[in-house]
């Protein structure tokens, strides 16, 4: 069959590329569809010619696969937050650890490492700790929503239709933040909307209110709520800060980002505390977190309990060793290992998940934790490198190949990689294994119905002479 750009097609999907894409393969010629699942017969409109692919939009489904089932948000059809809601929970497990295995082959070109069944979630709707609702003047309109003559355009505030910027779907329920989550959402959507004040425009570049988080906390129920504007304006936002607070118990913060830099990036470049606390208060196994509005912290709490216990497993401390660990974030992991080990240094980027991190260790008793605040790149040639265990837990871009240098260099016997890319994981492991061994990868489920997969990587030095 030719496939001609702009051209329909009738095809089949027989697999799912790491992206969350369905792949149909005419005369053995690949081609990405997105929303499609194994076992579709689409009609589809091809929208890229490459040489090697081609990419296709989905026009109208003739026959669904039978693995097809109802998702159960309405948005998910639309929606970049969930792409895979029509795909059963052990399919998407099944999928997510062939993309594993698959990267490791093909860009690593490692086979034959143990990669083990995914650890599943617990929760598969509720679990995500963190949303990011994005506000926009002109919302984007579904194709039911175009129907309705009575639909309001304008102001929205939700999230992204996937690989836009500017299309923002106006949302009422996410199903997979926790309760109240969405009510608190919708009361700010009412405020916003009768305040005289505009959403920011994602294209004009204009107007005052930007994003909104909500970041709860599972051990305590407590919730922050983070309003990221383009200037301070007190007087609209402490009344709205001071309204959640009264009507909504668990609402501990509301504090406010503010940022007139283009990105759309809900990170401010200064904050300020409307009311409550500037952190909210998390526990993960027995340990207390305080994490502020910009710091990292692992959006599925009980999964994050998961994915730190295997780095424990896999580190097997016995009390003696020196664990450095890159990328540390809020000191999660220095301080779920401080116990195990004789002490742990954490380097991280961002100055308020250091500042976060060494709260946290003093909350927890722990004096074995030490924090530096910087580029890696920078701050490790500047420290006690020597180190028996060294933790890897680097942003979805992976590691700088500096970084990767200076590791050889140090050469730790072992190395945990925590890494939420498979494409990047195995790009790093490419460069690693003339000096270390691969012995197992064990991939854990942090984002149930999307292509996003977190896997652990237990590495070994190479005995000096061994190839
Ligand atoms: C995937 S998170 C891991 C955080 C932590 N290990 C955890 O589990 O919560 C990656 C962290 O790397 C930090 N980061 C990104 N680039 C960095 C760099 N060049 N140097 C230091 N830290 C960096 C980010 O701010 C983020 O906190």
């Amino acid at each position: 069959m030719a496939i001609k750009k702009r051209k329909t097609a009738e095809l089949e999907i027989i697999d799912l590329a790491f992206g969350g894409k369905g792949i149909a393969k005419p005369d053995g010629f690949p081609v990405f569809v997105d929303r499609t699942l194994p076992g579709d017969k689409a009609l589809v409109r091809i929208t890229k010619k490459k040489k090697k692919y081609a990419e296709g939009k989905l026009i109208d489904l003739i026959e669904p696969s039978p693995l097809r089932k109802d998702a159960p948000c309405e948005y998910a059809g639309y929606c970049g937050g969930c792409r895979w809601q029509s795909l059963p929970y052990e399919k998407q497990l099944e999928y997510k650890k062939n993309h594993v295995v698959e990267s490791l082959e093909h860009i690593a070109l490692l086979k034959d490492i143990p990669v083990k069944d995914v650890v599943p979630s617990d929760k598969i709707f509720g679990f995500r700790n963190k949303m990011e609702f994005s506000c926009t003047d002109r919302r984007w309109l579904t194709p039911e929503e175009l129907e309705d003559p009575d639909i309001v355009k304008g102001f929205g505030l939700g999230l992204h239709v996937p690989g836009t910027f500017a299309h923002v779907i106006d949302i009422d329920k996410c199903h997979i933040q926790p309760d109240p989550g969405n009510e608190m959402l919708n009361d700010i959507r009412e405020y916003i909307k009768a305040s005289d004040l505009p959403a920011y425009g994602l294209t004009t570049h204009r107007g005052f209110w930007r994003f909104v988080m909500l970041r709860s906390s599972s051990a305590h129920g407590h919730w922050m709520v983070n309003l990221v504007t383009k200037e301070e304006n007190d007087e609209v936002l402490i009344p709205l800060a001071q309204q959640l607070m009264a009507k909504y118990p668990e609402i501990t913060s509301v504090v406010n980002n503010v940022t007139a830099k283009k990105a759309g990036i809900a990170t401010g470049d200064y904050e300020k505390v409307l009311a409550g606390d500037r952190c909210i208060r998390e526990k993960l196994g027995d340990f207390t977190f305080e994490v502020s509005a910009n710091s990292f912290f692992q959006t599925n709490t009980r999964g994050a309990e998961k994915l730190y216990s295997l780095v424990s497993h896999y580190a097997a401390l016995t009390g003696t060793e020196h664990v450095i660990d890159l990328y540390s974030g809020t000191g999660t992991i220095p301080i779920w290992l401080s116990r195990d080990a004789a002490r742990v240094t954490g380097i991280e980027i961002v100055e308020s998940a250091v500042a976060d991190a060494g709260r946290n260790a003093t909350l927890n008793g722990i004096e074995n934790c030490t924090f530096h605040v910087g580029d890696i790149k920078t701050v490790l040639p500047e420290i006690d490198k020597r180190c028996d265990v060294m933790i890897i837990d680097p942003p979805r871009v992976g590691m700088h190949k500096d970084v990767v240098d200076q590791v050889i260099n140090i050469a730790p016997v072992k190395i945990v990689y925590v890494s939420c890319n498979p494409a990047t994981l195995a790009r790093d492991l490419f460069m690693l294994k003339e000096h270390y061994n691969v012995l197992e990868v064990q991939p854990v489920d942090m984002f149930p119905h999307t292509f996003h997969i977190e896997s652990v990587a237990l590495l070994e030095l190479k005995s000096k002479g061994a190839s």
